[in-house]
């Protein structure tokens, strides 16, 4: 299992790439099964996630075809089988978003259930109920989900209990399929439910209010052949911002949207550091000291989930005490004992983080426990006394391209040591 070894200290200075985003990628090759195709993905990151996805539509009877070179996904045919095995699901949850699409063109669909994983329960009931609403038919047995739609699904109003983003998104691609009108109310607002709409658009589908919390559907449009770009991503963007304020450098984030970053921007800012929008994308530095800021997660435009381990490592080095309240995921907080061996001081009371800044981390030797507690723990490396060493980065290559190489090319001390 390859590990990366961070020698911490050096400022950052250059541009970094942003990539295509994981989280809108995902989504927007689940969707190749509601067409023929082809449906052509530009700005495609090259990530293990993807690899993962490609070999689920690819058993669906799909062809997918990766340029890595060119950045593009190619998708391609029709499904010729319906089913999507527990091997392949538990390895990606997102695995769930080919469940709306399967039954709303084929009116049939087994998908694994993808259980919980490291940070959380993370059920799909949302999902399930919501193509109930469309008409599905839906049961549990040995684990897998069995839906049927044999006449097809048809539009409905569907009012979420709570915002969930892969429930949006599944039922969004199998609205555009159904018969009349969809109207989805508490809908998620992520620049990712944009780009996936923006997606079915281009393919033919007539979707209003992405972006907004209430999504209308008119369903059966004909769908064709469409090429999209995948927004960038903001979750990269806002690690490496966390990266050149932890060093004290200045970064440019190239292609990354001030728009998309949400509330992070404005703590961000409030902690002492400076966000600017160039026209190559952002600008991050930090010339001054850090300050404690408090941080609760909340669906977006609220602060990401998927930024929250970042942050506290960035405040772990800051001046004061901070408070971070997680109110997404039940058991995101994994990265919490890593960066206490590294000499952070933080305490855990229920849902809430309390992280009293020190000025020096130390290095040590940590073990990742999933995607973004992977990436905290380099940047508290980037900042920390001597030499750490993250083991299981396989987390980290889900969602973060070659990230070694991108740090490394702003001055980081940074290296790959494959095992
Ligand atoms: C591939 C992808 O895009 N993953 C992102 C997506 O995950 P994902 O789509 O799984 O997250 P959701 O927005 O659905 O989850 C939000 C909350 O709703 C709960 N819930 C969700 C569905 C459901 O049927 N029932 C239910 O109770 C979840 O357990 C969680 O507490 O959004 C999360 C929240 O921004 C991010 O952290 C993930 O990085
Ligand atoms: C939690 C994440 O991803 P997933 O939903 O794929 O587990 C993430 O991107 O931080």
């Amino acid at each position: 299992m390859d590990r990366i070894r961070i020698r911490g200290g050096r400022q950052l200075s250059g541009t970094i790439p942003i990539s295509g985003a994981k989280n809108a990628a995902l989504p927007l090759m689940a969707a190749a099964l509601l067409l023929d195709g082809p449906l052509v993905l530009t700005n495609a990151p090259d990530l293990a996630d993807i690899g993962t996805m490609g070999a689920l539509l690819r058993q669906h009877g799909l062809v997918v075809e990766h340029d890595k070179v060119a950045r593009t996904i190619t998708l391609s045919g029709a499904a010729t089988n319906l089913e999507a095995p527990y091997d392949l699901v538990r390895k990606m949850r997102a695995s769930v978003l080919v469940l709306g699409p399967l039954v709303a063109r084929y009116g049939q669909a087994k998908v694994s259930l993808p259980g919980g994983c490291a940070i959380g329960t993370r059920p799909v009931d949302l999902h399930l109920s919501g193509l109930e609403s469309l008409g599905a038919t839906i049961s549990l047995d040995s684990g897998y989900i069995n839906a049927t739609a044999k006449d097809g699904l048809h539009g409905a109003k569907i009012i979420f209990p709570q915002v969930s983003v892969g429930a949006t998104e599944n039922l969004m691609m199998a609205a555009t399929l159904a018969t009349g009108e969809t109207t989805l109310v508490n809908a998620a607002r992520e620049p990712e439910i944009i780009d996936l709409a923006a997606c079915l658009i281009a393919m033919g589908a007539r979707i209003e209010g992405a972006g907004s919390d209430r999504i209308r559907i008119q369903g059966k449009a004909p769908l064709g052949a469409a090429t999209h770009a995948i927004v960038p991503d903001r979750i990269e963007a806002g690690t490496y911002a966390c990266a050149a304020a932890i060093t004290g450098g200045e970064v440019v984030l190239g292609g990354a949207r001030l728009e998309h970053l949400g509330a992070v921007a404005r703590v961000m800012r409030e902690a002492g550091v400076e966000v600017t929008e160039i026209p190559e994308g952002l600008r991050v530095s930090r010339l001054n000291g850090l300050h404690g800021a408090d941080v609760m997660t909340e669906p977006f435009p609220g602060f990401a989930t998927d930024m929250q381990a970042q942050f506290m490592s960035l405040m772990a080095v800051a001046e004061g005490a901070s408070m971070v309240t997680e109110t997404i995921f039940e058991n995101r907080f994994m990265h919490v004992p890593e960066l206490t061996r590294m000499g952070a001081r933080i305490v855990i009371h229920g849902a809430s983080a309390i992280v009293r800044g020190v000025p020096q981390l130390s290095g040590a030797q940590v073990m990742a426990t999933d995607l973004r507690a992977s990436v905290s723990l380099i940047l508290a490396g980037l900042a920390a006394r001597g030499d750490t060493v993250v083991s299981r980065v396989y987390h980290l290559d889900r969602g973060y391209e070659h990230v070694e190489r991108k740090l490394a090319a702003v001055g980081a001390d940074i290296e790959r040591l494959p095992g």
